[in-house]
């Protein structure tokens, strides 16, 4: 038996569909052979046609989560997703104060693909202020990155300057997500390191509707990587090949914005051990 498996931790709202938050969370991070946990903040009526509803939860029961965590497991990174409004947030922020677990990713979600708002918009400054200096990396999407550095993003050359903003807001490292990019042919990311190292992550743009949660799915990817001791600029380079297959390898599920395969990365590595 392994001493202390490596242990990874999702803040987040649940998807009842399946695709997003929490769930695709729980299915990246167990993928990667780390043990997840969860602090759940709001649960979402959702399905790959959108968000029905949405409920909060009473931050008593998201601090007893933390609390509880805390006490016996040995959480070595946690990330953040669907955080819902400035009471929630404020929440995370103090427990994320008082507990260590391990290296932040914070995935900033603030609207689901579907157009419903998953953040309320008082609470993108706290976010920003808040929550983005006890962060070990941020990856936000193009809106989400126009949001808390208040640029416009047009261009590849925007994506740099608004990656230099957020490190200068005190994150020190990020990822800006080129997937709403949508007349390019490739998905490009830009990465940003706490040592100055910049650098692309491309992959050919596939031609998909499925592309429910692939914003978790990347997030939850680096934060069980870090779990496992992996260098941030590794779990980086791995967390965008994972994400990469379960597009390009889609499933068939719903009738709208599809959830992805979270089993194609299986294939990648068995292909890359012959
Ligand atoms: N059609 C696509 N083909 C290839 N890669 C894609 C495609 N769409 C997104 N990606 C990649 O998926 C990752 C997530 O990017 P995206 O910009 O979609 O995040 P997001 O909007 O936060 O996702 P979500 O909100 O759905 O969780 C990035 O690495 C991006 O390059
Ligand atoms: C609970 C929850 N968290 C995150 C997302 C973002 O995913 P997407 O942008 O693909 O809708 C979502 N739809 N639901």
């Amino acid at each position: 038996m392994v001493d202390q498996f490596p242990q990874a931790l999702s803040i987040a709202g649940s998807d009842s569909g399946g695709g997003a938050g929490m769930q695709a969370d729980l299915k990246t991070i167990q993928e990667r052979h780390v043990f997840a946990t969860t602090v759940l903040v709001a649960i979402t009526a959702q399905n790959t046609l959108g968000v029905k509803d949405a409920f909060p939860l009473p931050t008593k029961i998201i601090d007893e989560q933390f609390a509880a965590l805390d006490e016996d497991l040995q959480i070595k990174a946690c990330k953040t997703g669907m955080l819902a409004d400035v009471t929630r947030v404020k929440a995370v922020v103090a427990n994320l104060k008082k507990y260590d677990f391990g290296p932040l990713t914070l995935d900033p979600v603030m609207i689901a693909k579907g157009g419903a708002p998953l953040l309320s918009e008082d609470a993108v400054i706290v976010v920003r202020d808040e929550l983005l200096p006890l962060a070990t990396i941020v990856t936000p999407n193009l809106p989400e990155a126009e949001k808390l550095t208040g640029q416009t993003i047009n261009t590849t050359d925007d994506m740099q300057m608004a990656a230099k903003k957020l490190q200068n807001m005190g994150v020190q490292n990020v990822i800006i997500k080129g997937g709403h990019f949508e007349n390019d042919n490739q998905s490009s990311d830009f990465v940003l390191l706490s040592n100055g190292r910049s650098f692309w992550l491309s992959a050919p743009r596939v031609n998909t509707a499925n592309t429910h949660g692939t914003g978790d799915t990347l997030s939850a990817c680096i934060t069980a990587e870090l779990a496992k001791g992996n260098s941030v600029e590794q779990a980086i380079k791995i967390s965008k090949q994972f994400v990469d297959a379960t597009i390009r390898d889609g499933i068939k599920v719903g009738h709208g914005h599809g959830p992805l395969n979270h089993w194609a990365y299986r294939k990648v590595e068995a292909n890359a051990e012959v």
